[in-house]
């Protein structure tokens, strides 16, 4: 019997899912999924690793107690791959605070100190720990993992990875974190494999999703990250607002007299992409759309990327190459050139053939800096920790 891993990555505007085969050196993808939470009819879907559909379900919303789905797709991962022995459930965690750089195995004792990162990144962290203790009420006996998307920056040291306030406030815990990691490393690695001169020099490498941050590497290393202590910081996102004058916090507290829920609401729900086109979150119809409110958000998200790709080329000193990854850096070729565009200065020539069919080198002949594109893949990234983790242990 073959032994198999399902992955679960709970990002802010989907939760998707793989099951992998780990009894070979590389994880192998059996099939992928998606949990669609938002929608009032949770959904279910589990498709081929060629894309076609599997399985499909939906439940009525006044079913989805949270344990519904999860109950689905194990039993779906039991009747179709049963024939595969599953050895452990790898989660995608958004944050590990200062005590994890690496995987570990979700005992309840970590789940604990997990949940109490909650107010450091209450968008994510509930919704990647939710699976955790349905889970173990239908399969107590199942290893569960946790991936910490902040585990690759544990690399990033002073003075990149602190906060300019009083010292005291460092102990505690209050310092640059970083997100995105899994999906860094992923890329960091592909790179490797696809321009290995490159890996070894200054990359900066975009990820542009409904959540974006940019990581500096050194040597395939994070040696700097937009995000911060939460995944608040950096580049305009889809409904966050990136970095912001702290002085505008203040004023919306003691003048708006917001309260600290609504404030949080407000960065985290309302702003970026949807607050300043008061359209939509989305890139696609921000790009689709005559309106100029759209235009405006799509020049800001642009203008900071460009804006922050230089800053991290200052960290570098230097830069020899970008990587463009997640929903917006892989399928949004005007994103991409606006991006290059502004950065002409720094030698950027974008290759407007190779970005238009998005080929996965897209930097002209004269460019100074060598210009990619790499999907990035945060399940196989989890697998191959969670398949890593389990050999160790004898356990694979
Ligand atoms: N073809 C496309 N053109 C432009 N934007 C796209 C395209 N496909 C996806 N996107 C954008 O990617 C973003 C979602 O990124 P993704 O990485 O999938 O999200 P998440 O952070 O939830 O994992 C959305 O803003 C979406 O509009
Ligand atoms: C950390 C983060 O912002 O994740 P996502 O892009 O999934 O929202
Ligand atoms: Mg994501």
């Amino acid at each position: 019997m073959t032994a198999s891993v399902l992955v679960l990555n709970a990002g802010s505007s989907s939760i998707k899912f793989g099951l992998f085969e780990t009894s070979g050196t590389e994880p192998d993808l059996l099939c992928k999924g998606l949990l669609d939470e938002h929608e009032t009819k949770p959904r279910l879907v589990a498709r081929s690793p060629s894309g076609e559909t599997m399985f499909e379900t939906q439940r009525e919303a006044s079913d989805a107690d949270g344990g519904h789905l999860f109950a689905d797709v194990l039993a779906f991962v039991e009747d179709r791959f049963g024939d595969h022995r599953l050895r452990a459930v790898g989660h995608r965690i958004v944050h590990g605070g200062p005590d994890y750089s690496g995987p570990v195995e979700l005992t309840e004792e970590v789940y604990a100190k997990l949940a109490a990162l909650t107010p450091l990144a209450p968008l994510h962290q509930p919704r990647c720990l939710a699976p955790v203790h349905p889970i173990r009420t239908i399969k107590p006996e199942l290893t569960q993992i946790a991936c910490f998307d902040t585990a690759f920056h544990h690399t990033m040291a002073p003075p990149a990875n602190r906060f300019a306030i009083p010292k005291r406030y460092e102990a505690q815990g209050l310092r640059r974190y970083g997100f995105h990691g899994l999906s860094f490393e992923y890329v960091a690695v592909r790179l490797a494999v696809i321009a290995p001169e490159l890996a070894a020099r200054r990359v900066v490498i975009a990820h542009l999703g409904n959540g974006a941050s940019l990581c500096a590497l050194r040597d395939g290393r994070s040696v700097d990250t937009t995000m911060g202590l939460t995944p608040l910081d950096g580049l305009v996102m889809g409904t966050r607002c990136g970095t912001i004058d702290p002085g505008v916090l203040l004023y919306l507290l003691q003048h708006e007299k917001m309260s600290a829920e609504d404030l949080e609401h407000l960065l985290y729900h309302e702003s970026g992409l949807l607050g300043v086109s008061g359209l939509s979150a989305d890139m696609r119809t921000l790009l689709a759309s005559s309106e100029a409110s759209a235009r405006e958000a799509v020049d800001l998200f642009t203008f900071r990327a460009a804006q922050e790709i230089a800053v991290m080329a200052n960290t570098l000193g230097g830069l020899d190459g970008i990587v463009f990854t997640g929903g917006i850096g892989e399928h949004a070729k005007e994103i991409r050139k606006g991006i290059g565009e502004r950065l002409a200065w720094l030698g950027v020539r974008i290759d407007a053939t190779a970005n238009g069919e998005g080929r996965e080198s897209i930097g002209a002949p004269d460019s100074s800096v060598a210009l990619f594109v790499i999907p990035t893949n945060e399940e196989i990234m989890i697998a191959r920790h969670c398949a890593e983790l389990l050999r160790k242990g004898g356990r694979l």
